[in-house]
């Protein structure tokens, strides 16, 4: 029995299959691995296919970097697989990693992994097969807004409602809770990564100036905003003129870029209306007291909380450790699964 447990347990991981960031959590251990989720490929000798050169922190200090031969990919779009075959190697390359630090046994691992809740049977599949193509044993599905808001600490098993909204790279997801189980589930392919691109457009069409993708996520981490009262100033910025091709610098302001994002932060207000429109109303009156929590590294844009308190009325929170709450509940629900706990996603 005690072989039995120590099995199950030490050769069980959860992991949050992010758009931008794979997370790694294992029973009693918490969360050993965190990274980006990309992926270095290189014309192999016959020129015929692609070897996998770098995977994690070493693909991403590549991007935009490469020369002809090599690029760099992100296998994940809008929280689901955009190419199978690399996503599995992902995988893999992850599982050999934290088993190199003799954390996981030799028996191949119980995985649960989350899948935004807009996502079809065909993706959600997809993502079962690449795991179990990647060597694990089992694989148990959750969805994302449930895991996010068992990783945010909110009531899940109480009968008053909560609602979380986690913004990722590729999805925002809006779930609002109930007695273990979701009562309403939405997900919008909105999030981190099309605020980068509107950002890059933006740059392009004001100024001229060709940005890459990691310059325009650094442009939104360090001056991007939702409202005026968190500008923060302004950024020096480098790229290619797209007049004559030369390397030039400009200065852009919190506040240009804060109007830039004004659409597609509208587009996860709607849907955060939408949800309370569409939940029963006696649970969306209990939003009145539990507000709404923001998850996922989205959720650290300066002012997301102010634009959604002023758009809802509701009190709205950032959860602690944001960019870990998604695994962090998928680990809780990792740790249940011999308990029968309802949140994960059994038929799917
Ligand atoms: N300080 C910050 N300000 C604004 N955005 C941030 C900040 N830090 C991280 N992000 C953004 O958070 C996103 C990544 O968040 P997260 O790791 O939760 O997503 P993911 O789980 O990989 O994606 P998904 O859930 O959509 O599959 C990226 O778009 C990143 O640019």
């Amino acid at each position: 029995m005690f072989k039995k447990l120590l099995g199950f347990f030490s050769s069980s991981i959860a992991i949050d299959l992010g758009t931008a960031n794979t997370l790694v959590y294992m029973h009693g251990k918490g969360i050993i691995l965190d990274e980006p989720s990309m992926v270095a490929l290189a014309v192999d000798k016959s020129g015929m296919g692609k070897k996998i050169l770098a995977v994690g922190q070493e693909a991403k200090v590549m991007l935009g970097k490469t020369p002809g031969q090599i690029e760099v990919v992100r296998p994940m779009k809008d929280g689901v697989i955009a190419d199978f075959n690399v996503t599995e190697q992902m995988i893999k390359y992850f599982i050999k990693k934290v088993s190199a630090q003799k954390i996981l046994m030799s028996v191949p691992p119980t995985i649960v992994i989350c899948v935004p809740c807009g996502s079809t049977q065909v993706e959600r599949r997809a993502i079962k097969d690449a795991a179990l193509a990647a060597g694990a044993r089992r694989v148990e599905l959750i969805e994302e807004a449930m895991a996010a808001a068992i990783g945010a600490g909110l009531p899940v098993e109480s009968p008053r409602a909560s609602m979380v909204v986690d913004i990722g790279g590729g999805t925002t997801e809006v779930g609002v809770i109930s007695l273990g189980g979701l009562v309403y589930a939405n997900s919008i392919r909105v999030a981190g990564d099309r605020l980068d691109e509107v950002i890059s457009n933006h740059i392009r069409a004001r100024h001229g100036l060709l940005i890459g993708e990691a310059t325009a996520e650094e442009i939104k981490k360090q001056i991007g905003s939702a409202h005026p009262d968190t500008d923060n100033g302004e950024m020096e910025i480098r790229g290619r003129s797209v007049y004559d091709g030369l390397p030039k610098k400009i200065i852009v302001t919190s506040s240009e870029i804060r109007e830039a994002l004004h659409d597609a932060l509208d587009q996860m207000v709607s849907a955060v209306k939408q949800a309370l429109e569409l939940t029963p109303p006696e649970l969306a009156a209990d939003m009145i007291d539990s507000g709404i929590v923001l998850t996922g590294g989205g959720a650290l844009l300066r002012g997301l909380d102010i634009l959604f308190t002023e758009t809802t009325q509701l009190k709205v929170v950032v959860a602690d450790e944001p960019l870990l709450c998604v695994a962090k509940g998928c680990g809780m629900a990792l740790d249940h699964l011999s308990d029968q706990r309802v949140y994960l996603n059994r038929n799917k």
